[in-house]
């Protein structure tokens, strides 16, 4: 099957002062991909990404989504076009239930317009992450690792073509990594996924693709047997361990 790109980037840099974190970086993402960015800390997988959302502006470079030119688009505008992204830190309203945390960003995608509407398209998106019991607790009661699913629920209530999750197991159990990676693989029936990832089971369990980062730049991409068998990926990143 012919691949669509939705997400390409050419010659993406962002310098801050004397250290360029994103350093003229030509990357292509499929529509559909769950694709994961592994690299050592300070790589720029964060900024790359900030870059894509709109967090970070580049120095030079561009971006293009869906056919359109993003580079210079203001990051709210760009979760309009479809790109929703999650923090490191636990990113909700926490005095809030799960329920109305869900709504509100479902509300941002739908306008003010329909409460049923807006209540059905958080439900949705909180069953998808398997947060439905839960839907009429505080959020900030909630444990960590649920917390973090209230995140990425609302990601999913924006409804978007590109999840971008930024370590997203990050102080989960094991057994929430478990339930986490059964959530994404739901999540990307109907999304493409970009997730920077340190646990390698993780990103071995889905990611179609993964891209390595290192010193700003992209050191190899492949399929997880192409980059675990990479020598140069090995002695950057992996270290034998693996
Ligand atoms: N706002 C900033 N000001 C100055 N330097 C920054 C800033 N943000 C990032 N950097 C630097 O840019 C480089 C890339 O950082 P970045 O956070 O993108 O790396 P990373 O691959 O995400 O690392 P980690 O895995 O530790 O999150 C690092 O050297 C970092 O110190």
């Amino acid at each position: 099957m012919a691949e669509v790109t939705l997400l390409e980037t050419r010659g993406l840099t962002r310098r801050f002062g004397g250290l360029t974190a994103v350093d003229a970086v030509d990357f292509r993402l499929s529509r559909g991909e769950v694709r994961a960015i592994i690299g050592p800390n300070g790589a720029g997988k964060s900024t790359f990404v900030g870059l894509l959302s709109g967090l970070i502006a580049p120095g030079a470079g561009s971006i293009a989504f869906d056919g359109q030119d993003i580079t210079r688009m203001p990051a709210h505008r760009r979760v309009r076009a479809g790109i929703a992204y999650t923090f490191q830190i636990t990113n909700i309203y926490p005095a809030m239930t799960v329920l109305e945390n869900a709504a509100i960003a479902a509300q941002s995608r739908l306008g003010t317009g329909s409460e049923a509407a807006i209540e059905a398209a958080a439900r949705a998106a909180l069953a998808a992450v398997g947060l439905s019991d839960l839907e009429t607790r505080r959020a900030g009661d909630l444990a960590y690792g649920h917390q973090r699913l209230v995140e990425v629920a609302m990601g999913l209530a924006l409804a978007p073509k590109l999840l971008i999750l930024d370590e997203p197991t990050q102080g989960l159990s094991d057994a929430e990594i478990a339930n986490f990676i059964a959530v994404i693989r739901r999540v990307a029936a109907s999304a493409t996924v970009l997730l920077i990832e340190h646990n390698m089971d993780v990103v071995m369990a889905l990611a179609g693709r993964i891209t390595v980062m290192e010193n700003g730049r992209i050191l190899a991409e492949g399929t997880p047997d192409q980059i675990t068998r990479d020598p140069a990926v090995q002695a950057a990143y992996l270290g034998g361990a693996s």
